[in-house]
């Protein structure tokens, strides 16, 4: 069976979306289905699966890791779901429309000119929940727990090479994080500016990380009053803002690069 796509990122954070307004093309959407769609050489490649499913009146973001697994949120992910909402006419740029996710509604403006693709997510109050502990090889670092609605733990660290390769998950308390985590690595590079590299759970190491930039901007910020971060990832750069109330502001990029369809 031939059905629609999309490709697209966020900062470089790539992925299939699969078009599914009333559920009756992939509401069977199984993990192998989306290893497959994500495959970088037998498939269209890509970090996760956007699948984009109308619920009586919200659109309702069904996001996959490319291992199959379900996540809760994908910062990335949804400035690109909006992206393509704003491209088909579905919703408007320039208004406030909302998301729903399953980590709750999710509030996001599409700059007034879609070519240009800039989007901003309310992601609400991501918690920092304290410290516990990451390792890659024998290298241990402390790190900060933080629920963005998915699970990430943000270690500072002297260099972003110290990671390593991360081909391989670190190692993390799976007593924390009995679902697994992501793992985002961070230096400071001055007042309000941060770089991080992430190994994001069921994906790898990937370009860039929306919620894992909250996370890491969060983890970064002194005190609890309004500040903004730059966060600089291999793949782009988002800005993190938090404000009186604690709501997290999320603003960054967002590009579809193909449309076509598939038989995967
Ligand atoms: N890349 C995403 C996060 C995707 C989900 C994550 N891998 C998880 O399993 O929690 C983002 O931009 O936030």
């Amino acid at each position: 069976m031939s059905y629609p796509f999309l490709k697209g990122h966020g900062t470089h954070n790539d992925f299939v979306v699969l078009p599914d307004h009333d559920g009756s093309v992939h509401g069977d959407l199984d993990a192998a289905r989306v290893r497959a769609l994500c495959d970088r050489r037998g498939g269209l490649g890509a970090d996760g699966v956007l699948r984009v499913v109308r619920e009586q009146d919200r659109w309702f973001m069904d996001y996959r890791n490319a291992d199959g697994s379900i996540a809760e949120m994908c910062g990335n992910g949804i400035r690109v779901f909006a992206l393509h909402l704003v491209q088909e006419g579905l919703a408007d740029a320039g208004e406030p429309f909302g998301v729903d996710t399953r980590d709750g509604v999710k509030t996001v403006t599409v700059d007034g000119d879609a070519h240009e693709g800039q989007v901003t997510v309310d992601m609400g109050v991501p918690t920092v929940l304290g410290e516990t502990e990451v390792s890659v090889g024998d290298h241990t670092w402390a790190a900060t727990h933080v629920d963005v609605g998915n699970p990430h733990a943000v270690a500072f660290v002297d260099d972003l090479a110290d990671a390593g390769s991360l081909l391989e998950a670190p190692a993390y308390d799976a007593a924390v994080y009995p679902h697994g985590v992501n793992v985002e690595f961070v230096v400071r590079r001055g007042e309000g500016h941060v770089a991080m590299r992430v190994h994001e759970r069921g994906a790898g190491e990937t370009q860039a990380c929306g919620t894992g930039a909250c996370a890491v901007a969060l983890a970064s910020m002194a005190g609890s009053g309004p500040a903004t971060y730059r966060v600089d990832q291999p793949g782009g750069t988002v800005t993190i803002t938090r404000d009186r109330e604690g709501r997290v502001l999320m603003s960054g990029p967002a590009v579809i690069v193909a449309r076509g369809t598939t038989d995967l």
